[in-house]
């Protein structure tokens, strides 16, 4: 379970028993979800054959920190459609991240320097690389479905005083090293591709 304590939640294994939880106890395969805001649970209270999972019996699930986040995952039919609702959600200002950040790309060959790291930053980048967003743009200019998995290598350093070079031998070390990592959630997330809607459609 996660907590203040413990925020940064969903890792691909987290999810994994998360998901399988859920679905071994209820038979609701909604495609429409609704997060509801504060004060706002009523908008789940009104659907038919509901089921009703609270948040902290979740295995892997974060809670509901905030008042009028009521913690709880409600399944049913609105008219005749199967949705989710989450009665309450998850704010940065309660110390949850969710583990995902702005990937900016420089043109490089060169790596960037400790006061382009720092402009970046400030930009609000958290992660820096030299590819990987033409293709995305190209991609979805020609209505492709994209998922980007970037390797993050090294630090970036935005101090001064402790200039921990990079260099590509370190990229490719690393690199080197999570390669079966990498290919293990490349072949899942292709084995399961046909879940992801209109995937296999262009
Ligand atoms: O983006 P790929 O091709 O993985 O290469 C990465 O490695 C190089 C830097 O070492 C940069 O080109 C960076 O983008
Ligand atoms: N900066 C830009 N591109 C990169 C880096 C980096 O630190 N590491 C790997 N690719």
């Amino acid at each position: 379970m996660h907590s203040r304590e413990n925020p940064c939640c969903c890792s691909f294994d987290e999810c994994k028993l998360t998901t399988e939880w859920l679905l071994s106890r209820t038979r609701h395969r909604p495609k429409i979800a609704v997060v509801c805001g504060s004060g706002l649970s009523l908008l789940a209270e009104s659907v038919s054959n509901k089921q009703v999972f609270h948040y902290e019996d979740i295995p892997s699930f974060p809670v509901s920190t905030v008042p009028g986040h009521d913690g709880r995952l409600v399944f049913g039919y609105v008219k005749d459609k199967s949705c989710v609702f989450m009665q309450g959600r998850f704010h940065l200002y309660e110390g949850y991240s969710l583990c995902q950040g702005v990937y900016c790309m420089v043109s490089g060959p060169n790596f960037e320097t400790i006061a382009e790291a720092r402009m970046l930053h400030v930009l609000g980048s958290d992660s820096v690389g030299m590819s990987t967003v033409p293709e995305v743009t190209v991609a979805k200019h020609c209505g492709l479905h994209v998922l980007g998995l970037s390797l993050i290598t090294n630090k970036v350093s935005l101090d001064y005083s402790r200039e921990e070079k990079v260099n590509h031998e370190e990229v490719l070390q690393i690199s080197k090293m999570r390669a079966e990592m990498l290919q293990k959630v490349l072949t899942t997330f292709i084995a399961h591709s046909h879940q992801v809607e209109g995937i296999n459609s262009n």
